[in-house]
């Protein structure tokens, strides 16, 4: 049976100043359908959804649903003309409770004459997160004492809860543990069921072929076309996003090599109160050692811990030099490098250009007698910037300015810049399209045999048993099993030492 056109979208356009970020995109979605949109970092996704959910203006052009022209003027209007979004990065407010976050905008139903009934707002706000069987979050709590991930489930709550005829799902499951995703691909199938539509965006190809029924795929703004999800293969959506063939090297290729160099960090009974519980292991140099696990399992924090950014630790981190690492400025003058899952929160200065996050840890190194010179701070920035392909005008522009994965460029524009020696990257890939995750992939290799030491924190199992040497899974604040890199080596293994 011919499916009902839900959503039509026609010569839809935006520009940032110079920037042509939406280039006259016209596609239609059908009611029932699970639609994914993919494309390189800064090919447009976002902005195109954003317009459509009322963060942005519309540049030009219209949307229908449901045959009536919408009159966007923000996301309350969106969510009342039925359509909700759940951004790639925070979409909770700080400041504000977990319930008050959920109902932000809609709170009609609990003010009576002037004055709001909070209880009543938290008991029906933990009915739903009951409902959702994300229980564990209370809806009286600040939303502040949750972490990103937590943040993300409520914020699909908030996005649901109205039962929206499309739901926009912005790079949200690199921000899911495992057990995170498999909660929202069930709410897609049930929004599916139910004769509304999805608008999926995911950089994981895997992902976006299995949960969707069509894809459609944008290009330096430009829309390309739409591909039906069984007809086609990884390869056909990457060469749609790209313009061209792509290599297949991707993840290290070899297996049997032996660390044996020397050790370059040691972690001896690390414990932080509800999150670590007595964690000792040796970092060796020219070695990735992975870290996975579900959520709650502690892996986050094991990164933090090691660049001296945990409250209350206990236990040591220790260089080979018998350097103590306590605090963030010693592990940074220690050339320690961290990037964190939590990007614009803990990695990057929105607020700042692109120059100015990149030369922030390579200071002292980039002063001759103390002083700085701009033109050599520009020099650097913009060498490290394009190194990892950013998509920019130029390193003056601000980070808040960016695509989610190109501000993840940056990010790991500043260490690689910094020259690190030991490297803690807590989701590295996290939104960064298939061209530049192997361009990244192939970096570390790079650096592993330059000696370099990687921790890497990953939510993704391939990423872990393609690139480690050595792989650690926690479980409840502990390492729970270890495994030596090898071709034998499955998913369902890690898996098993994660539940
Ligand atoms: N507020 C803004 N001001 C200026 N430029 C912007 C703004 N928002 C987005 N852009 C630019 O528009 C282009 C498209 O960005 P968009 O976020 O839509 O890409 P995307 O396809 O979602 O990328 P990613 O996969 O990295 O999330 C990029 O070049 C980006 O730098």
């Amino acid at each position: 049976m011919e499916k009902r056109t839900l959503l039509v979208a026609e010569g839809i356009d935006k520009r940032f100043g110079i920037t042509h970020a939406v280039n006259n995109v016209s596609l239609e979605i059908a009611a029932g359908e699970i639609r994914g949109l993919i494309g390189e970092n800064g090919s447009g996704k976002s902005t195109f959804c954003q317009m459509l959910c009322g963060i942005y203006s519309i540049g030009g052009g219209t949307f229908t649903l449901d045959g009536e022209q919408l009159h966007i003027r923000n996301q309350v209007d969106a969510n009342n003309a039925g359509i909700s979004i759940i951004v790639q990065e925070m979409g909770t407010l700080s400041g504000l409770t977990v319930a008050e976050n959920i109902y932000l905008g809609h709170e009609e139903p609990f003010v009576h004459m002037g004055v709001k009934d909070s209880r009543a707002m938290n008991r029906e706000a933990q009915e739903l997160l009951d409902s959702y069987g994300f229980g564990r979050i209370k809806a009286g709590a600040m939303i502040d004492h949750y972490n990103f991930e937590d943040r993300k489930l409520v914020e699909i709550v908030k996005a649901t809860y109205m039962k929206p005829k499309i739901l926009v799902i912005d790079e949200t499951t690199t921000a899911l543990s495992q057990n995170g995703r498999l909660e929202l691909y069930k709410i897609m199938d049930a929004v599916r069921a139910d004769g509304r539509t999805v608008i999926f965006i995911s950089h994981d190809l895997g992902e976006v072929l299995a949960h969707t029924d069509t894809v459609s795929v944008l290009r330096d703004g430009e829309f390309i076309g739409t591909v039906n999800s069984q007809d086609v293969t990884e390869d056909d959506l990457k060469r749609l996003m790209v313009g061209r063939e792509i290599g297949t090297a991707y993840y290290r290729t070899d297996y049997g090599q032996e660390i044996d160099g020397e050790a370059v960090l040691s972690v001896e009974n690390v414990t932080v109160p509800g999150e670590l519980n007595d964690i000792s292991f040796v970092l060796h140099r020219g070695e990735i050692l992975g870290f996975g696990g579900l959520s709650e399992c502690g892996m986050h924090e094991v990164g933090k811990a090691i660049f001296g950014a945990s409250w209350d630790r206990g236990g040591t981190v220790r260089l080979a030099d018998g350097t103590e690492i306590n605090d963030i400025p010693t592990a940074i003058k220690h050339s320690i490098a961290y990037a964190s899952k939590d990007r614009d929160n803990e990695s990057i200065i929105l607020n700042e250009s692109i120059r100015n996050n990149i030369v922030l840890p390579s200071l002292d190194d980039l002063a001759t007698h103390g002083l700085l010179n701009g033109w050599k701070l520009n020099r650097f920035a913009d060498e490290q910037a394009k190194n990892m392909q950013t998509k920019m005008q130029n390193v003056g522009q601000f980070v808040s300015d960016l695509s989610g994965g190109n501000k993840q460029k940056v990010v790991l524009a500043r260490w690689l810049g910094k020259g690190s020696d030991i490297l803690v990257l807590d989701s590295p890939t996290r939104g960064i399209d298939v061209k530049v995750k192997q361009a990244i992939y192939a970096l570390m290799a790079e650096l592993r045999e330059q000696g370099k030491a990687i921790i890497m924190i990953s939510e993704e199992i391939p990423e872990l048993l393609g690139m480690a040497d050595r792989i650690f899974i926690m479980k409840d604040g502990r390492i729970n099993g270890e495994f030596t890199r090898s071709p034998e080596l499955g998913e369902e293994d890690l898996i098993a030492k994660m539940v």
